[in-house]
Parts: C-alpha cells; sequence; structure tokens
C-alpha cells in the first residue's frame, strides 16, 4: 500500500553512480507499481550547481538507460515536483535546502486538507561515507530533523574509530528509529531465500553446519571498472566497499543461529549476533589484496595509488555451528566474469566404486532476481556404474505468483512505511568493525597486481584450498 501522507525525497548525491544506477529506477519502479504516495517530491542535491531543468534530464536519463522496462515506462511519470539544490555538506551548513523544503511542502499541500506539517520528509545519503557526518550535523544545525527518517549508505564509517563518530554524530541529532542503515545485500531476493531455504525445508536446513559443510563461499567477482566513480573508489578500496560491508552482512545470513521466533525482527537480531562471533581477520594468513594493472591510470586516480581494488578474506565463525569452517569471501573490480554466488561446499567421501566423488554443493545466486542450485554427484546414465554431475536449478523469478522487487525498490519502500527489519544495527556494525580492524593499519597487505579479466592474484586461489573456488574459469 503506498502510504497516505505526501512526501519530499531528498536525494543527496543525486548526480552520483549510486543515484542514477539504483535509486532513481527504483523510485520509477514504486511509483509504476503505486507503492508512491499520491503526492510527492523528488530534491536533489549535490557539490555540482545543475538547474532543475537539468536534474529532470538526469533523471529521465538514468531510469530510462538503468531501469528495466518496468521502471522505464514509469520514468515520465514519476513525479510532477522535481527541484535540485546546492551541497548540504561542505561546512557543515544547508543553504537553501530549509528554503527548498518549505516551498516543497507548499506545493504538496496546496489545495487540500492537509498542512505543511503533514509532510513526510525522507534524506537518503547517496554520497561519500565522508559527507554522512557533515551532512547529519548540517540538518541538525538547520533544525531539520523533526520526524525526518535518514537512510546511510554503506560503509557506514571508515573505521572503528570513524564509525563510532558518526554513530554519536547521528544520534546526536536522530532517534534510532529515524535511522535506516542500508546495505543493500540484505534486500536482494535471494538473499531473503537463505533463510526460507533453511528453515522451511530440512534438506537444506539439516545441513546447515560443520559437520556436512565442508567450506562456505561469498564471491562476488564483478566485470566492472571505477572510471565513473574514480574519487569516491579510490578513497575507499574493495575491502571497505564490500568486505566489511555487503559480504559480512551476507556472511552473518548463512551463519546466524535459528531466531528464538522466526519474524523479521528475530532474524534481524540472530544476524546481528552471529557478527559478536566473526572472529578478526588475521591479515598475514587470511587475507589477500590486489590491484588490476592500468588501474593507476585512470583519470582521478593517484599515481601512487595503493588502494585495493580485489580482495580475498578466509573469516572464521567461532561458534559450534561453524567451528574450523571457512568462510571464504571474494570481490573484485575488473574480473574475468560478474557474479554473487553464496556456495556450501558439502562434504563428500574423495572414492564413491573406486571413482572420485564430483562437487557436492548448495548455491545461491543472488544476482538479480536470484536462483538455487543443487550440485550433486550422480550415477551416470548408462549401463556402467559410473559418476557424473548433476544440477537442479531453480530460477527465483519463475515462483508463481510472484513479482521480484530489486533490493533498492524493496528497501526504499521499507522506509517509506517504516520497516527497519532488514536494516542493520549500530551494535552488528560495530561488530563488523572489530573483526575487520586488523586489516586496517600496519596489519593491511600490500595490494598484489592483477591482469583485468582475470581471477585476481593467483595469492587469492591458496586461500580456498583443497576445494578451490566455485566461480572460475
Ligand atoms: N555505486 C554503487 O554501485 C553503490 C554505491 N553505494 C554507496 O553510495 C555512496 C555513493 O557512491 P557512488 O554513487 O558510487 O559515488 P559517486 O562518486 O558516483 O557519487 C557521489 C555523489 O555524492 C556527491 N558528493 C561527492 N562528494 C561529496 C561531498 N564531499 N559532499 C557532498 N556531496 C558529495 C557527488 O556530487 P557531485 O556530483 O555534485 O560532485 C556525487 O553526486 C557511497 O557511500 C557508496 O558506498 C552503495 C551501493 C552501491
Ligand atoms: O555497494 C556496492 O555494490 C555494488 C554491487 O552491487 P549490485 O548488487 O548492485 O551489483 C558494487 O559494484 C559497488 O562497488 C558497491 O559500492
Amino acid at each position: 500500500m503506498a502510504p497516505d501522507k505526501p512526501l519530499i525525497f531528498v536525494l543527496h548525491g543525486a548526480r552520483g553512480d549510486l543515484a542514477s544506477r539504483m535509486v532513481l529506477p527504483a523510485l520509477a519502479l514504486l511509483q509504476r507499481r503505486g507503492l508512491m504516495p499520491e503526492r510527492w517530491a523528488l530534491l536533489g542535491t549535490g557539490r555540482t550547481p545543475i538547474s532543475s531543468q537539468e536534474f529532470d534530464e538526469l533523471l529521465h536519463d538514468a531510469v530510462g538507460e538503468h531501469g528495466d522496462d518496468e521502471a522505464a515506462r514509469g520514468a515520465h511519470e514519476l513525479t510532477d515536483h522535481t527541484a535540485y539544490c546546492g551541497d548540504v555538506s561542505d561546512d557543515d551548513s544547508a543553504d537553501e535546502l530549509p528554503g527548498e523544503l518549505d516551498r516543497l511542502r507548499g506545493v504538496l499541500v496546496d489545495g487540500t486538507d492537509a498542512g505543511p506539517q503533514d509532510v513526510d520528509v525522507v534524506h537518503y545519503l547517496a554520497v561519500p561515507p565522508s559527507s554522512f557526518g557533515p551532512i547529519t550535523r548540517a540538518l541538525d544545525r538547520a533544525g531539520l530533523t523533526d520526524g525526518i527518517r535518514v537512510v546511510y549508505e554503506k560503509p557506514y564509517g571508515t573505521s572503528p574509530e570513524g564509525f563510532r563518530e558518526l554513530d554519536e554524530t547521528v544520534h546526536e541529532a536522530l532517534s534510532e528509529d529515524q535511522v535506516f542503515r542500508i546495505d543493500h545485500f540484505l534486500g536482494k531476493e535471494a538473499t531473503q531465500n537463505l533463510h526460507v531455504l533453511r528453515f522451511a525445508n530440512e534438506l537444506f536446513g539439516g545441513a546447515w553446519s560443520r559437520e556436512h559443510v565442508a567450506q562456505v563461499q561469498i564471491d562476488v567477482p564483478e566485470t566492472l571498472d571505477v572510471a565513473q566513480r574514480a574519487e569516491f573508489y579510490d578513497a575507499t578500496g574493495a575491502a571497505l566497499d564490500m568486505l566489511v560491508t555487503h559480504l559480512f552482512q551476507v556472511a552473518a545470513e548463512v551463519a546466524m543461529e535459528p531466531p528464538e521466533h522466526l519474524d523479521a525482527a528475530g532474524l534481524s537480531a540472530a544476524r546481528e549476533e552471529v557478527i559478536r562471533h566473526f572472529r578478526p581477520l588475521d591479515p598475514a594468513r587470511d587475507v589477500v589484496l590486489g590491484q588490476f594493472e592500468g588501474y593507476r591510470d585512470i583519470e582521478g586516480i593517484d599515481d601512487s595509488s595503493t588502494t585495493d581494488t580485489f580482495v580475498a578474506a578466509r573469516l572464521w565463525v567461532d561458534t559450534d555451528r561453524w567451528r574450523d569452517v571457512p568462510f571464504l569471501l571474494r570481490t573484485g573490480k575488473r574480473m574475468a566474469r560478474s557474479a554473487q554466488q553464496v556456495t556450501l561446499v558439502l562434504r563428500a567421501p574423495d572414492e564413491l566404486f573406486g571413482e572420485p566423488v564430483g562437487p557436492n554443493r548448495i548455491q545461491v545466486s543472488l544476482a538479480g532476481s536470484g536462483r538455487i542450485e543443487v550440485v550433486t554427484t550422480v550415477k551416470r546414465p548408462g549401463t556402467e556404474l559410473a559418476l557424473g554431475t548433476g544440477t537442479v536449478d531453480l530460477a527465483l523469478e519463475d515462483v508463481e505468483p510472484g513479482e521480484p522487487v530489486p533490493p533498492y525498490a524493496g528497501l526504499i519502500e521499507d522506509v517509506l512505511v517504516g520497516d527497519r527489519a532488514l536494516f542493520t544495527t549500530a551494535e552488528g556494525l560495530a561488530s563488523a568493525w572489530a573483526a575487520f580492524d586488523p586489516l586496517l593499519g600496519d596489519g593491511r597487505p600490500e595490494p598484489q597486481p592483477y591482469a583485468p579479466g582475470s581471477w585476481g592474484p593467483s595469492a587469492a586461489d591458496d586461500l580456498a584450498a583443497p576445494h578451490g573456488w566455485a566461480l572460475h574459469d
């Protein structure tokens, strides 16, 4: 159901990569599905001044280029009310923002029984993490925080100290129920299926422990480049961009204990609780960083940059269920292919009927609408007793009735209706930062070069021994 109250959606960083590729198409899809309020306005902000007309063009282009067909059909009916105003973060001041908000409130309630106080305001911070604190302070100083909701992108902080500082700033300005820390991997259809699969079906649930699982792999190779977002990327790197954020959250989703109550709040609490049991990374033994060749030639990247564009890590989860089972996490830019796969490598005998046993795995693809595969050793058809490998394959978009929702659309809808179950908590993130901390500072390994189009530095292959990465050439 669409919320009743009029809404102003303030998109900070509206010209950026995330805004164009994800947030604007998600808003168009929600509009198309009738899930946006009847009256709403979109207010963009950013450092580079552009006119409202240029903003209109930008958002139509973004939805046309990056939205699916359904979202693209919503592009021209997105909203009648758009506006753009300057950066609110440079000196912690909000300049034009209060005036713009007042003007839009007036426009939205004009001709209705509602007053300006009846307009909901959501701020979406699609900006680099260094701007989260300044924008929060700017909103606070301008007296704009009453009743608003604020969505923070990831990473929430760039170090344990930065995280704590940001958390203090945020809680000085806002109460916890106003804060939505997004990690869009938690909003993916297939990520949510990890717990449905496990808790609904004993074939999976019964196998979900060290007794049956030899390795867990969470593998997100990307062919993507970083040229469109060089400034953000060079200041961030793969480990901060993806490891302490998405890959840790998905690892928690796999590793959690069955919640006390099988509801959204119970699942969220169980996910956050298991992060406390992530053993702090051992960078010397368990982490490989890489940088693709040619990275330093990209415009906007420092000639001597040591930013990691690849990370592979072996994470240990110190619970009875997972003791001694490595969680292998890998991601990188300009790699051989794009995929987002969670693999449970199942234990199996080395040999059966005198033949080596092939792979036995549960594989969940998080990409798109998601896919579940069971790879299993079978008898090869024929008169001989010989072994082969078969795959049972279920595309989640084929499950009926159903209408898959992209993660950003689902999570923004949650923000509009105030459902916080798929958002991270400060406690969970504090544990994630504690496990990640050894990778910052002196312990950080030197990134090793890798060829664009490859699977990253070869040292990362050793981490996955003896089974090897499920995704390979
Ligand atoms: N891109 C992606 O696929 C994803 C990104 N994210 C997160 O989204 C956030 C933004 O990333 P992304 O869009 O890729 O980055 P970009 O560099 O593409 O965009 C950042 C945007 O923020 C604005 N901006 C940059 N610096 C400042 C500043 N100091 N103060 C105010 N505004 C600023 C820029 O404004 P202007 O253009 O006017 O200079 C730009 O529009 C990050 O936190 C990232 O982790 C999360 C998931 C996916
Ligand atoms: O948060 C991020 O995620 C994307 C990958 O997510 P996808 O599900 O939209 O493909 C990644 O490319 C980006 O670097 C990172 O900031």
